[in-house]
C-alpha cells in the first residue's frame, strides 16, 4: 500500500555424466543450508533435489551404472578446497572464496551447481534466498574464463585489457544488485588479471566508457538498458564478440513481461550462438511456472534445472517467522508499524534483542517517502532538528527510484554497515541485496506478487542468519492476501494495540497506545501536502479487488490531507474498481473455489465472513490523529458521519473461517 563447445553428441554425454555424478554422490550431505559449522547430514538424494527433464533423467539412470569413467571426471564436491584437490578451479580463485572470505563449506546450491557449470552446461538454479548462488554462478564464469585464457590467471603489473574483451556479461535487474555482483566478482579476481566493470543507469554513461576504455572489461555486470544502449552504441568500443558465459541473476524477474523483451533484444546484439558457442547461467530463488516456456528458449535443449527446494517445499526459510497483521485503517498502518518498531528498538537497548535492522516495503515511491518523512519527523517533535529519535540508535533512511543513483549508492552502503537502522524502501532491494544481519523484514501492504514477497521476506535469515517478517495488511485486503500468499507459513500477530484501534471514536485508550497515536499524527502533519497527496495517489494502484476502497479512502483522507481534486479522482477510479469487482464476484467465487481444488491449494484460507459493514458510506467524524481536519462538506470522502466496517471486530478475534480442508495452522496461507 503506502503504500541466465559445442553440441550434439558430446552435450548428451555432459547431461548424463552429470546425472550420473548426482548418483554416485558421497552417503551424507548437508541436508540445510550449510553456511554454518552446523551440518544435518542426510542420505545424497534426499537431500540433493536434480532436475532434468524426466526423459532425460531415466537415461542417465541408466547409463549411471556404465559410465564409471566418466564419474572420474565429475568428481562430487563440497567444500570449496575440493575444487582444488580435483584441479577444478584455479587456485586465485579458490583462495579468494577461503582465504579472502573465510568460506570454506560449500551451499547446497553452490555443491550442486558449481561443478556441473564448470562442464559447460546450461543451467537454471533455485535456491532460497541468502543461500550463497552469487558464488554458486561466479566460480564457474570466472574458471571457464580463465580455462580459455590462461594468461588472465594471474595479476599482472600491467594490464592489457580492452573494452572489446568482453568474455561474461552478468544482468540483474536493478543497479544496487548490479552493483553488489560486481563487488563479489572483483573481490574473486583479486589475485587474478581479470577486469570487472559496471554499467547501470543513473550513473555517467560517459565515465563509465572512459574507465572501461582505460581499464578494458572482461566481465561486465550490468542492468538491462544501460547494457542495450552500450551495446547498440557502435561509438561505444564495448564489444562481446568473445562472449563465453551470459549470467541472469534474478532470471525470473528478468524473463518476465517487464524485461523479456529487453533481454531479447540484448541477445540480438551478442554473437551468434551457433558461431562462438556460450553458456547461460540462470539463478534465482523463485522459478515461477509462468517463466518456464523462455527459460527453456533462453537456454540450450540439454539444459539444467538444479532446485535445492522440492516442489511442495516451503519457498521460505523455516527460520523466518512470518507474521501478519491486519489493521482496522490505512491510517493505522503507521502508527503499528511504528510500534512495531520502538518495541524492538527498546528490546535491544535492554539487551534482550539483537539490535534492530529492519527494512519495511511500500509498493510506491510515494509511500516510501511518507513514511519515511513521518519516521523522520518524529524525533522534530521532541526539540527541533537536533532532538533525539524516539527510535535513536536506529539511523533512518529511505531509498526508491526518484533518489538519484549516487544517493542511492550511498544509502545503500551505509546501510550495508549500520549495526542497526531502518531502511524504508520499494522494490529496488527486494531482490539479491545482501545486507548483513537484517533483523526484520516489514511489508506494508500486498506485493506485486507471491515471489516478490518471498524475494523481500528473504532480506533477512540470510546465511545462518534469523531474523522475523511482517506483512500489514488492511482487513478488507485479507482476500486478496490469502490468495496472493496461499501456501506461506504466515501467523496471525495481534499484538501490536495500534492495529485496530478505531481512530474514528473517542475512547478511552491505553496511554502507551494514546502516545503513538499522537506522535505519529503530529509527524504526519509536518508533511506538506503535496507528500502525503502523492502517497494517497500512489495507494489507488493498489487498491485494486479491495472491496470497500470507498470507505478505506474516505477514512483515510481524514487523516492526510488531500486536494479535493485529488479525491475525486481517487473516488473515480476506485468507484470504477468497485463496479468491476461486483461484475467479476460470482466468477471470482468460481475461481476460488477452483483453486482450492487444485495440487497447490490453499491451506485453509480466510474464508470467513468479515462482517457486515454498518455506517455510513460518507464516513469519519474525527479530526484525524493528532490532527485537526473537519468534515469536507461537499466531498464524498468528506463530512461527517460514522465509519463503516460495523463487522469488522469478527475478523479482530479471528473471524477466518476454515473454507477447505484444514489448515496446517490457523494462519497457514
Ligand atoms: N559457502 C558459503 N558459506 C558461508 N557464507 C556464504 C557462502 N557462500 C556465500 N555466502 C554468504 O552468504 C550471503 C548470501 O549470499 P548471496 O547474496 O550470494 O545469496 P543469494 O542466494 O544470491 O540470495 P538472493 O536469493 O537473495 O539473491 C553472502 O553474504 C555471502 O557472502
Amino acid at each position: 500500500m503506502f503504500n541466465i563447445c559445442r553440441r550434439g553428441p558430446a552435450s548428451i554425454s555432459r547431461v548424463l555424466r552429470t546425472a550420473t555424478s548426482a548418483v554416485r554422490i558421497p552417503s551424507t550431505r548437508p541436508s540445510t543450508l550449510s553456511l554454518s559449522t552446523h551440518i544435518t547430514h542426510k542420505p545424497a538424494l534426499e537431500a540433493r533435489w536434480l532436475h532434468v527433464s524426466s526423459q532425460l533423467r531415466n537415461q542417465a539412470v541408466a547409463e549411471s551404472q556404465v559410465d564409471s569413467a566418466a564419474s572420474q571426471e565429475f568428481p562430487a564436491v563440497t567444500k570449496f578446497d575440493d575444487l582444488l584437490a580435483h584441479k577444478l578451479v584455479h587456485p586465485n580463485i579458490v583462495n579468494a572464496i577461503t582465504k579472502g572470505m573465510g568460506h570454506h563449506t560449500m551451499t547446497d546450491v553452490q555443491s550442486m551447481t558449481i561443478n556441473q557449470a564448470l562442464q559447460g552446461t546450461d543451467i537454471i538454479a533455485q535456491a532460497r534466498t541468502g543461500t550463497g548462488k552469487t558464488i554458486g554462478f561466479l566460480v564457474p564464469m570466472l574458471q571457464n574464463i580463465i580455462r580459455r585464457n590462461p594468461e588472465l590467471a594471474e595479476r599482472k603489473r600491467y594490464s592489457n585489457a580492452r573494452a572489446s574483451d568482453i568474455r561474461a556479461i552478468i544482468i540483474s535487474p536493478t543497479r544496487e544488485l548490479a552493483e553488489q555482483i560486481a563487488t563479489e566478482a572483483a573481490k574473486l579476481c583479486s589475485a587474478t588479471d581479470l577486469i570487472v566493470q559496471i554499467a547501470v543507469g543513473g550513473n555517467s554513461k560517459r565515465m563509465m566508457l572512459s574507465k572501461t576504455r582505460r581499464e578494458g572489461c572482461h566481465i561486465l555486470v550490468a542492468t538491462p538498458g544501460r547494457l542495450y544502449d552500450l551495446l547498440s552504441d557502435p561509438y561505444s568500443g564495448i564489444r562481446a564478440d568473445q562472449l563465453t558465459t551470459l549470467v541472469l541473476d534474478e532470471a525470473d524477474r528478468l524473463l518476465d513481461d517487464g524485461f523479456s523483451k529487453d533481454i531479447d533484444e540484448i541477445k540480438t546484439l551478442l554473437p551468434d550462438i551457433t558461431k562462438v558457442d556460450r553458456q547461460t547461467l540462470l539463478f534465482s530463488a523463485t522459478v515461477p511456472r509462468e517463466v518456464m516456456g523462455l527459460v527453456k528458449r533462453t537456454l540450450k535443449p540439454d539444459f539444467h534445472f538444479v532446485q535445492t527446494v522440492k516442489e511442495g517445499d516451503l519457498a521460505t526459510h523455516q527460520k523466518v517467522p512470518q507474521n501478519v497483521v491486519t489493521v482496522a485503517g490505512y491510517e493505522n498502518l503507521m502508527p503499528a508499524v511504528y510500534e512495531l518498531c520502538k518495541r524492538q528498538v527498546d528490546l535491544a537497548a535492554k539487551g534482550e534483542g539483537l539490535p534492530f535492522k529492519a527494512i519495511i516495503y511500500f509498493q510506491a515511491t510515494a509511500s516510501v517517502q511518507l513514511a519515511y518523512r513521518t519516521f523522520d519527523n518524529l524525533a522534530d517533535q521532541s526539540g527541533g532538528r537536533f532532538a533525539k529519535s524516539p527510535l535513536y540508535p536506529a539511523e533512518i533512511s529511505q531509498i526508491h527510484g526518484q533518489l538519484t543513483q549516487e544517493r542511492r549508492t550511498n544509502v545503500t552502503e551505509r546501510f550495508r554497515r549500520a549495526k542497526t537502522g531502518i531502511l524504508f524502501s520499494t522494490d529496488v532491494t527486494a531482490r539479491g541485496m545482501d545486507f548483513p544481519n537484517v533483523t526484520h523484514v516489514i511489508q506494508v501492504g500486498l506485493p506485486s506478487n507471491r515471489e516478490q514477497y518471498i524475494h523481500r521476506v528473504g532480506r533477512t535469515g540470510r546465511g545462518d542468519k534469523t531474523g522475523s517478517a511482517y506483512i500489514f495488511v488492511h482487513e478488507a485486503e485479507m482476500d486478496n492476501a490469502a490468495r496472493t500468499l496461499r501456501q506461506l507459513p504466515i501467523k496471525k500477530d495481534d499484538t501490536l494495540e495500534t492495529a485496530m484501534v478505531d481512530m474514528t471514536k473517542d475512547a478511552q485508550l491505553p496511554a502507551s497506545v494514546a502516545e503513538i497515536i499522537t506522535q505519529v499524527g503530529l509527524a504526519t502533519k509536518m508533511i506538506d501536502r503535496d507528500t502525503k497527496q502523492a502517497a494517497f495517489m500512489g495507494t489507488l494502484g493498489t487498491m485494486k479487488g479491495v472491496r470497500n476502497g470507498i470507505d478505506i479512502l474516505n477514512q483515510w483522507t481524514k487523516y492526510v490531507e488531500v486536494e479535493e481534486e485529488a479525491v475525486h479522482q481517487a473516488h473515480l477510479v476506485v468507484e470504477v474498481e468497485e463496479a468491476d469487482l461486483a461484475a467479476t464476484e460470482v466468477d471470482s467465487a468460481e475461481t476460488e473455489v477452483a483453486e482450492e481444488d487444485t495440487v497447490e491449494s490453499r491451506g485453509g484460507g480466510f474464508g470467513g465472513d468479515r462482517g457486515g459493514r454498518g455506517g455510513s458510506r460518507f464516513g469519519g467524524d474525527r479530526g484525524g490523529f493528532g490532527g485537526d481536519r473537519g468534515g469536507r462538506g461537499g466531498s464524498r470522502f468528506g463530512g461527517d458521519g460514522d465509519r463503516g466496517f460495523g463487522g469488522s471486530g469478527g475478523s479482530r478475534s479471528g473471524g477466518f473461517s476454515n473454507r477447505g480442508r484444514p489448515a496446517p495452522n490457523d494462519f497457514n496461507f
